[in-house]
C-alpha cells in the first residue's frame, strides 16, 4: 500500500511552518483536513492540526514519524477556516492557538444538553390558568402560557429564559399539563432568537412587500448577477445615500446566490440595534435564516451552528463572529453598514472583520459586498482605484429626497443671549413637529448627566481612582467612569480642597432628557444609550416602540443612528456635533462625518425632512461635508488630510500600546525598545512615533504608553513586531498590544 502524509501545523510552538508526518493505516479513513490530531514533537506529545493531506513527499521517508492519534473530543476545523486561520496568524502576528480560537468562536462540548422537548398537552382552558393563578403558580403559569403560543419548546430554552426550575416541570408532568420528550415535533429553530428580539410568534412575521426595485437598484443588482453567473467572483463597494434601499438590494443578490446554490453570510454592527434588518432577512428567507446573536445562551448558539453544518440555512445573520460560521456552500459574504467600529475586534488579534472576509470570500471563492452611505476612506479608496467595484445608489427609495440639513453655529446662539441647550432654530422646529404628531430624533454623542464635575474654588476636576479620566455624573447622584465602570457618590465637598463650590459642566443624554422635558412638556420623551438599555432586549424594544409611533421624540447616542429606519420621523437634530472630533485619534474626522451623516440620514425616509446640526466648530471639513451630504468632498478633504499626515490609506500603520501597573518599568521598556527600532538598519525607512502618551494614561490602574510605526510595506511592520516581542523579554511587568491599521 502506498504512503499517505499529512502537513501538521502544531499547537502552541512559536514554529510557523508545518511539518510532514506520516499516517498510520488504521487512521487513514478517518484523518480530513481540519482534523486535531497528536504527534511526538521532539520529546514531547503535541497537538496539530491537519492541514493537507498528499500522496508524496520530498522528504525522507526514515525519518518521518506517524500521526499518534486523533484528537478524542477535539473540533475538526472546517477546511476553509482552517486556511484563514493560518492567514490570521501570519497577518497579525499572534500565535496559531489564538488563531484558530478566533475561527472556532463555538468550541466542542457544547452539545445541546439532551434534545429535551417539552410539549403541551393538549388545549390549555382559562380556567385552568386561573386556577394556577389563584394557587400562585407563577413559574408554572409562564410555561403554560409561552406553551399556548408555541405548543413546544426546548427544555434547555424553558430553564434558561422562562426560568422554570426541573422541579417545576416533573410536577406539571405529573399533574398532566406537559410531556416531556425528544424533540420529533420540531420547534421553530428560530423562535428562541426571534423572541429574544420582541417577536413572540413566527406567524407575526410579515410576508415581505413584493417591492419593483427601482432604475438604479436593478441596475446594480445586475451588475452583480452578470458577475455572479459567468463565475466572476468579486468585491464590490454598494455605496447608496442612506435610505436609498441597500437593503432590498442585497436582499435580492442574496436570492439569486441561493438560486444558484449557495449561501450567504450577512454581518450587521449589533443585532439589537439592527433588529429591523434580521425581520427582514427572516421575512424574505423564513427558517432558512440561521441567526448568531451574542445574547444568545451557548447552546443556542451551538444550536444555531450545528444548523448551518446540517445544512439547514442559507442565510446567515450576526455580528462580527458570524463570518467563521461552519457554511459549506458560501457564495457571498455581506457587511452592512460597512464603516462601523464594531467590525474591528479590540482584542487580540485586532482586525478589521473587512479584512478578514476579504480573505475568507477569497479563499471559498464567494463574493463580498461592503454596503454604507459613509463608507470608510479605506474602502472608498480601493474602489476609486479600481481594486473592487463600486456600486452606487444615489436617489432615496421611496422618492423623497435628502433632508435638508442647516448648520447653527452656537457662539451666535450665546451672543444672541440664548444659553438654552436648544437654538432656536430647533425649538422651533421641533414644536412645529409635535404640533403636526411627527416624530424627532435628537442625537447627543455622549451619556450620562454632566460630562464632569469640577470644583470653582480650586479649579480640579473629579477624576477616576484608577483612570487618568474625569468621572460623569449620572442622575442618580453619582459619578461613574466611563473606562472602568468605578462609580461613587456625588461628594459633598471638592476631594482636592474641601471646598462645598463643586458644579457639574457639559451635557450628556440624562441632561439632555431633562431639559427636554422642561422645554417641551406634553412631548412623550424616550431616551435610548447604554444606561437605558441595559436590560436584556430593551434596545429593540424601544426602537420598536418608537417605529410604532410609541414617544414623539427619541434621545440617544449613536445607538439611534444605526440605519433604523423610521417613516414619520421628519426632524433630526444633532446637538453637539463637535464632540467626536476631539478624540485624539486620526479617525476623529471620519467618526464625526459618519455620525451626523447617519443621524441626519434618519430624518424624511418617506416624507419631507429636515435635519439641524448644532455646532461650536461650523468651518470643520467633516461637519461642512455632513451638513452639505457629500461623500466626495469629505472624502477628498479626508485623504489629503491622510496623506499630509501619513496615515491610512496611504501607508499602514501598527500601533504599539505598551502597558504596565509600574510606571517607571512602562517608560523605560518603551523608550528602550523604540531605541532597540530606530538603531536597527532594516527598519530605517520605517516612521517611529513616541512613545507618547495616549489620551487617557492611566486606565483600570494600568500606565500607558503609545507608539506608532508607520511603512508603506506590511511586512517590515510584522517584522517589527517580532522585534518588539524579544526586546519585551527583557520586561517582566509590561505587555504590549499590537493593532494593524
Ligand atoms: N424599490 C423600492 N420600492 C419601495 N420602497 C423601497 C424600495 N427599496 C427600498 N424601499 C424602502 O425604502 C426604505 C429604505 O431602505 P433601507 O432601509 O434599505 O435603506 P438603506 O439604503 O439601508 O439606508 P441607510 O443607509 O440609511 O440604512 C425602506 O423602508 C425600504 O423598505
Ligand atoms: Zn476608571
Amino acid at each position: 500500500m502506498k504512503n499517505l502524509f499529512a502537513d501538521i501545523i502544531i499547537a502552541n510552538t512559536n514554529v510557523d511552518r508545518p511539518f510532514t508526518y506520516l499516517i498510520p493505516i488504521n487512521l487513514r479513513d478517518k484523518v480530513t483536513r481540519g482534523c486535531p490530531v497528536l504527534i511526538e514533537f521532539g520529546k514531547l506529545t503535541k497537538k496539530g492540526y491537519i492541514i493537507d493531506i498528499k500522496e508524496e513527499s520530498d522528504i525522507d521517508i526514515s525519518k518521518l514519524k506517524y500521526i499518534t492519534d486523533i484528537e478524542k473530543g477535539g473540533l475538526s476545523t472546517d477546511e476553509n477556516l482552517l486556511r484563514l486561520a493560518i492567514w490570521i496568524k501570519h497577518r497579525y502576528g499572534v500565535t496559531f492557538d489564538k488563531a484558530i480560537a478566533t475561527v472556532m468562536p463555538v468550541k466542542s462540548g457544547m452539545k445541546e444538553k439532551s434534545n429535551n422537548e417539552i410539549f403541551l398537552n393538549g388545549e390549555i382552558e382559562e380556567s385552568v390558568l386561573d386556577e394556577l393563578r389563584r394557587k400562585r403558580k407563577t413559574a408554572g403559569i409562564r410555561l403554560l402560557e409561552e406553551l399556548k403560543k408555541t405548543f413546544s419548546l426546548p427544555q434547555s430554552y424553558v430553564n434558561k429564559e422562562l426560568k422554570v426550575n426541573s422541579a417545576t416541570i416533573k410536577k406539571m408532568v405529573e399533574e398532566g399539563y406537559i410531556t416531556v420528550g425528544t424533540k420529533k415535533v420540531k420547534s421553530n429553530p428560530l423562535l428562541p432568537v426571534l423572541k429574544s428580539l420582541g417577536v413572540d410568534k413566527f406567524s407575526e412575521i410579515q410576508k415581505p412587500k413584493e417591492y419593483i426595485l427601482n432604475e438604479e437598484q436593478k441596475q446594480v443588482t445586475d451588475i452583480f448577477k452578470t458577475d455572479f453567473c459567468t463565475g466572476e467572483r468579486n468585491t464590490y463597494l454598494l455605496h447608496g445615500i442612506t435610505g436609498s434601499g441597500k437593503t432590498l438590494v442585497f436582499i435580492n443578490m442574496i436570492k439569486y446566490v441561493i438560486s444558484n446554490g449557495l449561501q450567504a453570510i450577512v454581518l450587521i454592527p449589533e443585532i439589537s440595534l439592527t433588529y429591523q434588518t434580521v425581520l427582514r432577512m427572516v421575512e424574505y428567507f423564513g427558517d432558512r435564516v440561521a441567526i448568531i446573536n451574542s445574547k444568545l445562551s451557548k447552546n443556542e448558539k451551538f444550536y444555531q451552528f450545528d444548523r448551518i453544518k446540517k445544512d439547514d440555512a442559507d442565510v446567515i445573520i450576526g455580528p462580527r463572529s458570524a463570518i467563521f460560521a461552519p457554511v459549506k456552500r458560501l457564495g457571498l459574504i455581506v457587511i452592512d453598514e460597512e464603516h462601523d467600529s464594531a467590525y474591528k475586534n479590540e482584542s487580540v488579534p485586532t482586525f478589521n472583520i473587512r479584512d478578514v472576509a476579504g480573505k475568507l470570500a477569497k479563499i471559498a471563492g464567494a463574493s463580498l459586498i461592503l454596503a454604507s452611505a459613509t463608507p470608510t476612506p479605506e474602502t472608498y479608496n480601493r474602489a476609486i482605484n479600481g481594486e473592487i467595484k463600486l456600486l452606487e445608489l444615489k436617489k432615496r427609495a421611496k422618492n423623497t429626497s435628502l433632508p435638508k440639513v442647516s448648520i447653527v453655529d452656537m457662539r451666535d446662539e450665546l451672543k444672541r443671549g440664548n444659553r438654552s441647550i436648544f437654538s432656536n432654530k430647533l425649538k422651533t422646529l421641533i414644536e412645529d413637529r409635535l404640533r403636526k404628531h411627527e416624530q424627532v430624533m435628537l442625537f447627543m454623542n455622549r451619556r450620562g448627566y454632566s460630562s464632569f464635575v469640577s470644583c470653582r474654588f480650586c479649579g480640579e476636576a473629579i477624576k477616576c481612582k484608577h483612570c487618568d479620566v474625569t468621572m460623569t455624573l449620572h442622575n442618580n447622584n453619582k459619578l461613574i467612569c466611563h473606562y472602568c465602570g468605578y462609580s461613587v457618590d456625588l461628594p459633598k465637598v471638592c476631594p482636592s480642597c474641601g471646598s462645598k463650590y463643586i458644579a457639574n459642566f457639559g451635557t450628556g443624554t440624562q441632561k439632555l432628557e431633562v431639559m427636554t422635558r422642561e422645554v417641551f412638556p406634553n412631548a412623550k420623551v424616550l431616551r435610548m444609550d447604554t444606561d437605558s438599555v441595559s436590560k436584556k432586549n430593551s434596545a429593540n424594544d424601544m426602537i420598536r416602540d418608537f417605529a410604532r409611533g410609541d414617544a414623539d421624540i427619541l434621545i440617544g447616542t449613536q445607538m439611534i443612528v444605526k440605519g433604523h429606519d423610521f417613516d414619520n420621523v421628519t426632524l433630526v437634530g444633532i446637538m453637539a456635533a463637535d464632540t467626536s472630533l476631539y478624540v485624539s485619534n486620526y479617525n476623529s474626522a471620519q467618526r464625526t462625518f459618519e455620525l451626523l451623516t447617519q443621524a441626519a440620514g434618519r430624518a424624511g425616509r418617506a416624507k419631507t425632512g429636515e435635519a439641524v446640526i448644532q455646532t461650536y466648530k461650523p468651518e470643520n471639513y467633516a461637519i461642512a461635508a455632513a451638513a452639505a451630504q457629500d461623500y466626495k468632498k469629505y472624502f477628498e478633504n479626508e485623504m489629503a488630510y491622510r496623506k499630509l499626515g501619513g496615515y491610512p490609506p496611504t501607508c499602514y500603520m501598527l500601533t504599539v500600546m505598551f502597558s504596565s501597573i509600574k510606571e517607571e518599568e512602562l517608560n523605560k521598556c518603551a523608550i528602550g525598545i523604540v531605541g532597540i527600532l530606530k538603531s536597527d538598519n532594516k527598519f530605517k525607512k520605517s516612521t517611529i512615533i513616541g512613545p507618547t502618551d495616549p489620551s487617557v494614561v492611566k486606565v483600570k490602574d494600568y500606565y500607558r504608553k503609545l507608539v506608532y510605526i508607520k511603512n508603506t510595506n506590511y511586512d517590515i511592520l510584522l517584522d517589527i513586531q517580532k522585534k518588539i516581542e524579544e526586546g519585551l523579554n527583557s520586561y517582566r511587568n509590561v505587555g504590549a498590544v499590537y493593532d494593524f491599521n
